[in-house]
């Protein structure tokens, strides 16, 4: 396929891209893509990239060099953070940073009104329908019997969960997700693995994690990131077997 193909077929398209901060390069010639609806795994070490290349998507970094596309057309390098989620990029940081005084139900209320733009309203009227979307992302995140609970007593990885319930009240195409599983139980792990498959039925999700295990409950393609570029990518399987990376990471 040729790069404009598969430019042409990609929700997310990086190709060749490299960033340098005083010297040392954090990407180099770094080619990454998603497929619409696509899930997605990113390992590797530390100072591998990871951060980086979302910090790239999201529009927080500028590459020195290379080709940055959202859905084939649209050239990310010229647009700031606000319009990136604008355009439905979606980022879920590694803390939580939920509203901890107030209720489940009214943080993905207000995620919902931030959407729209209504930033000051809590109790902006809400349609049957915005009730409907609520309810469903609440059954999709876990906590539809935590609703009315401030978000102070949740556990961590239900914290977790409403933050990204509280980005899917926004509607990304693409989610980008920073480590999900640190500090969570097992049993939260394995439920995580399986909330994020479901929600990629309906959006592309990109998921940097350290926990093989989780990747491996994941069963999607796998990218191994080392050294600002692609090291291996393939099933959990190809890429753990593959030497570079027992080298490079999983044997450290
Ligand atoms: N703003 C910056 N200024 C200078 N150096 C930076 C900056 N951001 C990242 N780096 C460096 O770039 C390299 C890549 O870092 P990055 O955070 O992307 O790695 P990572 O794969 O996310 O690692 P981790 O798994 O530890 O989060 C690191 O060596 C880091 O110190």
């Amino acid at each position: 396929m040729s790069p404009q193909e598969k430019r042409a077929k990609s929700l997310l398209y990086l190709d060749n891209v490299s960033v340098c901060f005083d010297g040392f390069k954090a990407l180099n010639s770094l080619s990454f893509v998603i497929e619409p609806g696509e899930l997605r795994a990113v390992i590797g070490p530390n100072g591998a990239g990871k951060t980086t290349m979302m910090d790239i998507i999201t529009g927080k970094t500028r590459p020195d060099t290379g080709e940055v596309f959202f859905s084939d057309t649209i050239d990310l390098t010229r647009k700031d953070e606000a319009d990136i989620a604008q355009l439905g990029i979606g980022r879920k940081f590694q803390k939580p940073t939920v509203f901890e005084g107030h209720t489940v139900w009214d943080n993905l209320e207000l995620a919902l009104n931030r959407r729209r733009g209504v930033f000051s309203t809590l109790f902006y009227a809400l349609t049957g329908e915005d009730r409907d979307r609520i309810e469903e992302i609440l059954e999709i995140v876990r906590l539809t019997d935590r609703k009315d609970e401030l978000a102070a007593y949740l556990s961590h990885g239900q914290k977790q969960w409403l933050e990204i319930g509280m980005l899917l009240a926004q509607e990304p195409k693409l989610l980008l997700v920073d480590e999900p599983v640190a500090g969570m139980t097992d049993a939260e792990t394995v439920e995580t693995a399986r909330l994020l498959r479901e929600i990629a039925k309906t959006r592309a999700v990109v998921v940097v994690e350290h926990d093989m295990g989780f990747v491996r409950d994941l069963g999607v393609k796998v990218t191994c990131l080392a050294e600002g570029s692609v090291l291996a990518e393939g099933s959990i399987d190809f890429v753990s077997n593959d030497p570079k990376v027992i080298e490079n990471y999983l044997g450290r």
